[in-house]
């Protein structure tokens, strides 16, 4: 059993549970329109070219380029229009030197046509012939064929979450079936005997339960499917029952509350008890958040967050969330900077002790075209202070603290 707050860095945390943690993933066929959101199990290949043939972008005339070079309106080349393609149908037929064919937006170029003149560039002389007032060159306003991807190519790639766009591609190569990762179950206990659910009118001393709520949305938007597993009073055995019980049911748990060392924080002692090899750390070196426990009990995860609200939310964005969202294990070894994508000038001075690394709740906007960072103030136990912002920054550990004007990196939520 880890030694209690012995402390380790993010990294040094991320390290020990990516040493333990599974690579098994389940793979589940679900119909393409299920499949938004989710992981791809396996790279998918496009079977054929996309588009299946040179197709006009433009509406127009289908032609020879070259029998277009110099045109201009001063000097229009001359065309005979010998034919006019059909949308979805193969043009019958062949463009020959100094001819033209009718073609709309998406029709499939005609044999012998290597570009298409715009219709705004050509001008009727009847309905036999054509002035083009502007030249074209080969290619011009068409999609070539296998130009969206080719026949063997990687359209998609295994872990990757799918997007809107991602169903049209698959879509676009006939994909009616997705092989994708089953989403990891993550069972949600709350612990204390303060609590009550939201259902209930507090008594004097008594709250609402908030982290059941925030996690089980922070679950379900990192693609995990969230169980709710409500209330479980400060008490050994009540917790270890329930655990058990989670923990069969679910691949990875979270609770909430009593991770700190008082009398009555019971999570690390019942996790601990829970199976092999049991809690890997107690605490780590960042504000807020220094109360986690991170564990495995058999190859299953089991976190226990700190009570206060914006802690726990902070701690489940740094170690939990990627874990849920990637499907793949090894991402906590990801370097942390890649996850604060934003530069924004902070607009206080902010002490930060050093050796510790510091997520503070910031506001963003905008002063003269520059990304600015108020930090929220307010406790840790404030579920306000999440709600009034907008992202966090970050302070490395060799930072005591920044000076108004500095520039941090922030992870907008
Ligand atoms: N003497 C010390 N006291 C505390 C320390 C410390 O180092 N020494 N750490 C503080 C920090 S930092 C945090 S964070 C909390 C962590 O506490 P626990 O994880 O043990 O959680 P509890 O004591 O059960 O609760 C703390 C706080 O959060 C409220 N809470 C808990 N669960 C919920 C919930 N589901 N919904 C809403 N609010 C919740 C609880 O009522 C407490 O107010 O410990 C500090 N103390
Ligand atoms: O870590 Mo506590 O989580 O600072 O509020």
């Amino acid at each position: 059993m880890a030694e209690l707050f012995k402390a380790l860095t993010v990294e040094e945390a991320r390290a020990v549970l990516t040493r333990y943690l599974p690579t098994k993933k389940t793979v589940t066929k679900v119909p393409l329109l299920e499949s938004l959101g989710r992981l791809l199990a396996v790279d998918v290949r496009a079977a054929e070219d996309v588009p299946g043939f040179d197709r006009s972008t433009m509406d127009g005339f289908a032609v020879r380029a070259k029998d277009t070079y110099g045109a201009s309106e001063s000097l229009p080349a001359y065309a005979d229009i010998s034919g006019e393609v059909l949308m979805g149908h193969m043009p019958q037929g062949k463009v020959g030197a100094g001819r033209a064919w009718r073609i709309s937006t998406g029709g499939m170029l005609p044999s012998g046509a290597d570009a298409v003149v715009m219709v705004e560039f050509t001008e009727e002389l009847d309905k036999k012939s054509i002035l083009i007032t502007k030249a074209v060159a080969p290619g011009e306003n068409v999609v070539r064929k296998g130009e969206d991807i080719a026949a063997g190519e990687i359209a998609l790639p295994a872990y990757h979450r799918i997007r809107p766009q991602d169903l049209g591609m698959l879509s676009s190569i006939g994909v009616t079936e997705v092989d994708i990762i089953l989403p990891i179950r993550v069972g949600i206990i709350s612990t204390g005997d303060e609590l009550v659910a939201p259902f209930e009118s507090p008594a004097p001393g008594q709250v609402r339960d908030i982290n059941s709520y925030t996690l089980f949305g922070a679950v379900a938007a990192c693609g995990g499917v969230p169980q709710y597993h409500g209330i479980v009073r400060d008490n050994h055995e009540e917790l270890r029952n329930v655990l058990e019980k989670v923990i069969a049911d679910n691949d990875m748990v979270l609770l909430s509350g009593g991770s700190s060392v008082g009398a009555r924080d019971v999570a690390s002692e019942v996790i601990d008890s829970m199976g092999e090899p049991g809690v890997l750390f107690h605490g780590i070196s960042i504000k807020p958040g220094k109360p986690t426990i991170g564990a495995m009990v058999g190859d299953k995860p089991v976190f226990g967050l700190p009570g206060h609200p914006a802690s726990a939310m902070v701690v489940f964005d740094l170690l939990v969330a990627p874990l849920i969202r990637s499907g793949e294990y090894s991402v906590l070894e990801k370097d942390i900077y890649m996850d604060y994508p934003l530069q924004a000038e902070i607009v206080r001075n902010l002490h930060s002790a050093a050796g510790r690394e510091d997520f503070i709740r910031v506001r963003l906007f905008l002063r003269e075209g520059r990304l600015c960072a108020d930090p929220v103030l307010g406790k840790s136990g404030l579920i306000a202070t999440m709600v009034k912002a907008d992202g966090l920054a970050y302070i490395p550990a060799g930072k005591e603290g920044v000076e108004a004007g500095e520039i941090v990196r922030v992870k907008p939520f």
